[in-house]
Protein backbone atom coordinates (compact mmCIF):
# COMPACT_ATOMS: atom_id res chain seq x y z
CA UNK A 1 0.00 0.00 0.00
CA UNK A 2 1.21 3.54 -0.96
CA UNK A 3 2.28 5.40 2.31
CA UNK A 4 -0.47 8.03 3.33
CA UNK A 5 -0.14 11.76 3.12
CA UNK A 6 0.15 13.79 5.98
CA UNK A 7 -2.09 16.44 6.17
CA UNK A 8 -0.92 19.43 7.80
CA UNK A 9 -4.10 21.82 8.85
CA UNK A 10 -2.68 25.66 8.87
CA UNK A 11 -2.98 28.21 11.85
CA UNK A 12 -1.49 31.54 10.39
CA UNK A 13 -1.67 33.79 13.19
CA UNK A 14 -2.00 37.98 12.54
CA UNK A 15 -1.86 40.58 15.21
CA UNK A 16 -3.42 37.44 17.79
CA UNK A 17 -6.21 36.20 15.39
CA UNK A 18 -6.18 33.39 13.23
CA UNK A 19 -6.52 34.59 9.95
CA UNK A 20 -6.29 33.31 6.22
CA UNK A 21 -4.12 35.70 3.04
CA UNK A 22 -4.99 36.21 -0.60
CA UNK A 23 -2.00 35.17 -2.54
CA UNK A 24 -0.51 35.63 1.25
CA UNK A 25 -0.62 39.50 0.78
CA UNK A 26 -0.66 41.71 3.85
CA UNK A 27 -3.84 43.13 4.33
CA UNK A 28 -6.06 40.81 2.71
CA UNK A 29 -7.04 38.49 6.06
CA UNK A 30 -10.02 37.72 6.24
CA UNK A 31 -10.21 36.42 10.72
CA UNK A 32 -11.48 32.85 12.12
CA UNK A 33 -10.64 34.16 15.66
CA UNK A 34 -8.63 32.46 18.38
CA UNK A 35 -5.59 30.72 16.82
CA UNK A 36 -5.78 28.15 19.53
CA UNK A 37 -9.39 27.41 19.42
CA UNK A 38 -8.68 26.75 15.69
CA UNK A 39 -5.43 24.69 16.88
CA UNK A 40 -7.57 22.63 19.12
CA UNK A 41 -9.93 21.77 17.14
CA UNK A 42 -7.82 20.52 14.31
CA UNK A 43 -5.85 18.47 16.93
CA UNK A 44 -9.25 17.01 18.30
CA UNK A 45 -10.38 15.92 14.68
CA UNK A 46 -7.37 14.13 14.96
CA UNK A 47 -4.47 16.16 13.09
CA UNK A 48 -1.36 14.29 13.35
CA UNK A 49 0.36 17.93 12.68
CA UNK A 50 0.02 21.48 12.73
CA UNK A 51 1.21 24.08 10.31
CA UNK A 52 1.94 27.25 12.60
CA UNK A 53 2.82 30.51 11.08
CA UNK A 54 3.52 33.98 12.83
CA UNK A 55 2.68 35.90 10.32
CA UNK A 56 3.60 39.21 11.62
CA UNK A 57 7.05 37.80 12.19
CA UNK A 58 7.18 36.97 8.78
CA UNK A 59 5.84 40.61 7.40
CA UNK A 60 8.18 42.41 9.95
CA UNK A 61 5.40 43.97 11.82
CA UNK A 62 5.71 42.42 15.08
CA UNK A 63 5.13 39.08 16.32
CA UNK A 64 3.00 37.04 18.25
CA UNK A 65 5.62 34.87 20.19
CA UNK A 66 3.70 34.54 23.40
CA UNK A 67 0.76 33.42 21.67
CA UNK A 68 2.51 31.06 19.39
CA UNK A 69 4.03 29.27 22.40
CA UNK A 70 0.56 29.26 24.14
CA UNK A 71 -0.75 27.21 20.81
CA UNK A 72 2.52 24.83 20.94
CA UNK A 73 2.10 24.28 24.52
CA UNK A 74 -1.36 23.35 24.23
CA UNK A 75 -0.59 20.90 21.25
CA UNK A 76 -0.01 17.20 21.85
CA UNK A 77 0.45 16.13 18.03
CA UNK A 78 3.85 17.62 15.84
CA UNK A 79 3.63 21.50 14.83
CA UNK A 80 5.55 22.95 11.71
CA UNK A 81 6.35 26.12 12.70
CA UNK A 82 6.68 29.48 10.34
CA UNK A 83 7.63 33.13 10.09
CA UNK A 84 10.33 35.25 10.25
CA UNK A 85 12.67 32.74 11.77
CA UNK A 86 16.06 34.19 10.41
CA UNK A 87 18.65 34.03 12.80
CA UNK A 88 20.07 32.67 16.23
CA UNK A 89 17.86 34.12 18.14
CA UNK A 90 14.66 33.71 16.40
CA UNK A 91 15.87 29.87 15.30
CA UNK A 92 16.56 29.46 18.90
CA UNK A 93 12.83 31.09 20.26
CA UNK A 94 10.76 28.85 18.02
CA UNK A 95 12.76 25.42 19.10
CA UNK A 96 12.61 26.57 22.53
CA UNK A 97 8.85 26.14 22.10
CA UNK A 98 9.03 22.15 21.65
CA UNK A 99 8.22 22.13 17.89
CA UNK A 100 8.44 19.42 15.88
CA UNK A 101 10.54 21.48 13.02
CA UNK A 102 10.99 24.65 11.63
CA UNK A 103 10.48 26.56 8.47
CA UNK A 104 13.37 28.74 7.52
CA UNK A 105 12.51 30.70 4.19
CA UNK A 106 13.85 34.36 3.82
CA UNK A 107 17.41 33.18 5.52
CA UNK A 108 17.42 30.74 2.69
CA UNK A 109 17.61 33.83 0.14
CA UNK A 110 19.58 36.14 2.36
CA UNK A 111 21.71 34.57 4.59
CA UNK A 112 22.58 30.92 3.02
CA UNK A 113 25.68 30.78 4.89
CA UNK A 114 23.98 30.74 7.94
CA UNK A 115 20.96 28.25 6.52
CA UNK A 116 23.82 25.88 5.94
CA UNK A 117 25.12 26.30 9.59
CA UNK A 118 21.58 25.26 11.32
CA UNK A 119 20.91 22.18 8.77
CA UNK A 120 24.45 20.89 9.92
CA UNK A 121 23.49 21.78 13.36
CA UNK A 122 19.81 20.31 13.55
CA UNK A 123 19.26 18.28 10.67
CA UNK A 124 15.59 16.81 10.28
CA UNK A 125 14.38 19.99 12.92
CA UNK A 126 14.77 22.66 9.66
CA UNK A 127 12.80 22.56 6.45
CA UNK A 128 13.34 25.29 3.88
CA UNK A 129 10.15 26.90 2.68
CA UNK A 130 10.31 27.23 -1.10
CA UNK A 131 7.76 30.20 -1.81
CA UNK A 132 7.45 30.86 -5.63
CA UNK A 133 5.80 33.03 -8.31
CA UNK A 134 6.52 31.01 -11.26
CA UNK A 135 10.30 29.68 -10.58
CA UNK A 136 10.91 33.17 -8.37
CA UNK A 137 11.21 32.87 -4.86
CA UNK A 138 9.64 34.84 -2.72
CA UNK A 139 10.95 36.41 0.89
CA UNK A 140 10.26 38.89 3.68
CA UNK A 141 6.33 37.43 3.67
CA UNK A 142 6.42 36.85 0.28
CA UNK A 143 7.30 40.55 -0.75
CA UNK A 144 10.45 40.68 -2.06
CA UNK A 145 12.59 38.26 -5.33
CA UNK A 146 14.82 35.93 -4.14
CA UNK A 147 16.27 34.35 -6.67
CA UNK A 148 15.70 31.46 -9.05
CA UNK A 149 13.79 28.31 -7.30
CA UNK A 150 16.06 25.46 -9.09
CA UNK A 151 19.19 26.92 -8.39
CA UNK A 152 18.44 27.11 -4.73
CA UNK A 153 17.22 23.77 -4.37
CA UNK A 154 20.29 22.05 -5.69
CA UNK A 155 22.49 24.61 -3.39
CA UNK A 156 20.35 23.15 -0.35
CA UNK A 157 20.58 20.17 -1.86
CA UNK A 158 24.08 20.00 -1.87
CA UNK A 159 23.98 21.27 1.94
CA UNK A 160 21.75 18.38 3.36
CA UNK A 161 18.58 20.16 3.62
CA UNK A 162 16.08 17.16 4.98
CA UNK A 163 12.44 18.47 3.76
CA UNK A 164 11.03 21.45 1.38
CA UNK A 165 7.86 23.07 1.61
CA UNK A 166 6.68 24.25 -1.63
CA UNK A 167 3.96 27.07 -2.42
CA UNK A 168 2.67 28.43 -5.29
CA UNK A 169 2.53 31.86 -3.80
CA UNK A 170 -0.41 32.43 -6.80
CA UNK A 171 -2.63 29.41 -5.84
CA UNK A 172 -2.23 30.25 -2.03
CA UNK A 173 -5.62 31.07 -0.25
CA UNK A 174 -7.47 30.89 -3.23
CA UNK A 175 -9.31 27.74 -3.42
CA UNK A 176 -8.21 27.12 -6.95
CA UNK A 177 -6.30 24.01 -6.57
CA UNK A 178 -2.62 23.12 -5.95
CA UNK A 179 0.00 23.01 -8.99
CA UNK A 180 0.88 19.89 -9.59
CA UNK A 181 3.01 20.33 -11.99
CA UNK A 182 5.33 22.09 -9.40
CA UNK A 183 5.06 19.61 -7.16
CA UNK A 184 6.20 17.08 -9.76
CA UNK A 185 8.91 19.31 -11.00
CA UNK A 186 10.13 19.80 -7.43
CA UNK A 187 10.51 16.54 -6.58
CA UNK A 188 12.06 15.48 -9.73
CA UNK A 189 15.22 17.78 -8.89
CA UNK A 190 15.39 16.97 -5.32
CA UNK A 191 15.63 13.07 -3.42
CA UNK A 192 14.37 15.07 -0.17
CA UNK A 193 10.41 14.84 1.57
CA UNK A 194 8.33 17.74 0.06
CA UNK A 195 5.18 19.00 1.67
CA UNK A 196 2.66 20.65 -0.72
CA UNK A 197 1.34 24.47 0.42
CA UNK A 198 -1.58 26.28 -1.05
CA UNK A 199 -4.75 26.45 -3.24
CA UNK A 200 -6.40 23.16 -1.80
CA UNK A 201 -10.06 23.54 -2.39
CA UNK A 202 -11.77 19.78 -2.35
CA UNK A 203 -11.21 16.15 -1.52
CA UNK A 204 -9.93 15.72 -5.05
CA UNK A 205 -7.16 17.85 -4.51
CA UNK A 206 -5.80 15.55 -1.67
CA UNK A 207 -6.15 12.64 -3.40
CA UNK A 208 -4.20 14.31 -6.69
CA UNK A 209 -1.56 15.18 -4.10
CA UNK A 210 -1.57 11.89 -2.81
CA UNK A 211 -0.66 10.58 -5.72
CA UNK A 212 2.33 12.83 -6.11
CA UNK A 213 3.05 10.59 -2.57
CA UNK A 214 5.30 7.85 -4.90
CA UNK A 215 7.48 10.87 -6.84
CA UNK A 216 8.23 12.23 -2.97
CA UNK A 217 5.52 14.42 -1.66
CA UNK A 218 4.76 13.09 1.86
CA UNK A 219 2.33 15.82 3.24
CA UNK A 220 -0.23 18.95 2.26
CA UNK A 221 -0.86 21.98 4.20
CA UNK A 222 -4.32 22.64 4.07
CA UNK A 223 -5.45 25.82 5.16
CA UNK A 224 -8.61 28.11 3.51
CA UNK A 225 -10.06 25.07 2.74
CA UNK A 226 -11.02 24.06 6.21
CA UNK A 227 -11.65 27.61 7.66
CA UNK A 228 -14.38 28.20 4.49
CA UNK A 229 -15.86 24.47 5.56
CA UNK A 230 -14.94 22.81 1.86
CA UNK A 231 -14.87 19.94 3.74
CA UNK A 232 -14.22 18.74 7.46
CA UNK A 233 -10.92 17.48 8.27
CA UNK A 234 -11.70 14.10 9.31
CA UNK A 235 -12.99 13.62 5.81
CA UNK A 236 -9.66 15.13 4.53
CA UNK A 237 -7.97 12.67 6.81
CA UNK A 238 -9.57 9.72 5.94
CA UNK A 239 -9.73 10.48 2.01
CA UNK A 240 -5.36 10.54 2.00
CA UNK A 241 -5.77 6.95 4.37
CA UNK A 242 -4.19 4.58 1.97
O1 LIG B 1 4.61 30.69 5.80
C1 LIG B 1 4.97 31.88 5.76
O2 LIG B 1 6.06 32.26 6.25
C2 LIG B 1 4.09 32.92 5.10
C3 LIG B 1 4.60 34.19 4.90
C4 LIG B 1 3.81 35.16 4.28
C5 LIG B 1 2.53 34.87 3.88
C6 LIG B 1 2.01 33.59 4.07
C7 LIG B 1 2.79 32.62 4.68
N1 LIG B 1 2.31 31.34 4.88
C8 LIG B 1 1.01 30.93 4.46
C9 LIG B 1 0.84 29.48 4.64
O3 LIG B 1 1.69 28.73 5.01
C10 LIG B 1 -0.57 28.96 4.38
O4 LIG B 1 -1.07 28.58 5.63
C11 LIG B 1 -0.57 27.76 3.50
O5 LIG B 1 0.12 28.00 2.31
C12 LIG B 1 -2.02 27.27 3.24
O6 LIG B 1 -2.57 27.77 2.03
P1 LIG B 1 -4.12 27.56 1.65
O7 LIG B 1 -4.46 26.12 1.86
O8 LIG B 1 -4.22 27.96 0.19
O9 LIG B 1 -4.91 28.47 2.55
Amino acid sequence: MAPKLELLPAVDVRDGQAVRLVHGESGSETSYGSPLEAALAWQSSGAEWLHLVDLDAAFGTGDNRALIRDVTDAMDIKVELSGGIRDDDTLAAALATGCTRVNLGTAALETPEWVAKVIAEHGDKIAVGLDVRGTTLRGRGWTRDGGDLYETLERLNAEGCARYVVTDIAKDGTLQGPNLELLRTVCAATDRPVVASGGVSSLDDLRAIAELVPLGVEGSIVGKALYAKAFTLEAALEAVSS
